[in-house]
């Protein structure tokens, strides 16, 4: 589902990783950790396509992102929001999707009227109605309390089970049996050169 070797990223033209090479398989996960900085969040936008690797080879299938923004439209109740991405992204909208996310009491809220935390399992759900496999998934459970962090694991369970795959950076263990990767040893070398970095916003 995704491949990458010798993989190296930027991020504004500064050189952050150097020397990756992964490999992920339907149905695996794999968790990236490292310090604040090292350039887990960068690794995951060059794996989403979001900006070109500085250096290496990648092959991908087409992921849904979730990172630090969840993208809710504050105008469009819970439904709407829902309803607009699966739409978007020619997917449909799950009945079991509502209790996953504990969504269902929520429908009828407008977006901007969410709290924090649901505001970021809207964002997550997001996840569930774009119909693709591979997820690359940015501390998704960033304001999430510990009974959404637990049904947030159980969805990405099932989702692995059902033949997913999954990249995840997180500092809050989530129970899956998915090997570690830690991201310290691929520094980039100072004195290492970027490349262009046009599509970094
Ligand atoms: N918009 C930006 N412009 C220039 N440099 C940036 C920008 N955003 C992040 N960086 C820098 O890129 C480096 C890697 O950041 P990144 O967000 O990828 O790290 P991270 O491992 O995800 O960190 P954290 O654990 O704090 O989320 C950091 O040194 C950061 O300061």
């Amino acid at each position: 589902m995704l491949r990458a070797a010798r993989l190296g990223i930027e991020r504004g033209g500064v050189p952050l990783l150097q020397g990756l090479d992964l490999t992920l398989e339907a149905g695996a996960a794999l968790i990236l950790r490292g310090p604040n900085g090292i350039g887990k969040t960068s690794l995951l936008r060059v794996l989403a396509g979001l900006q070109p690797p500085m250096e290496g080879q990648l092959e991908a299938a087409p992921a849904a992102y979730a990172g630090h923004r969840d993208g809710v439209k504050p105008t469009l109740t819970v439904a709407e929001n829902l309803f607009f991405w699966a739409e978007t992204y020619g997917g449909s909208v799950p009945d079991a999707l509502w209790e996953a996310f504990d969504l269902g009491r929520l429908r009828g809220r407008p977006g901007g009227a969410l709290s924090a935390g649901q505001t970021r399992r809207l964002g997550l759900a997001r996840l569930a109605v774009t119909g693709r496999r591979l997820l690359l998934l940015d501390e998704p459970t960033v304001s999430l309390d510990a009974a959404s962090v637990a049904r947030f694991a159980d969805w990405l369970r099932a989702h692995l089970a059902g033949g997913g795959a999954a990249i995840v950076a997180t500092h809050v263990a989530l129970g899956l049996e998915a090997p570690e990767l830690d991201l310290a040893p691929f520094r980039a070398l100072a004195g290492a050169r970027g490349g262009s970095d046009e599509a970094f916003l």
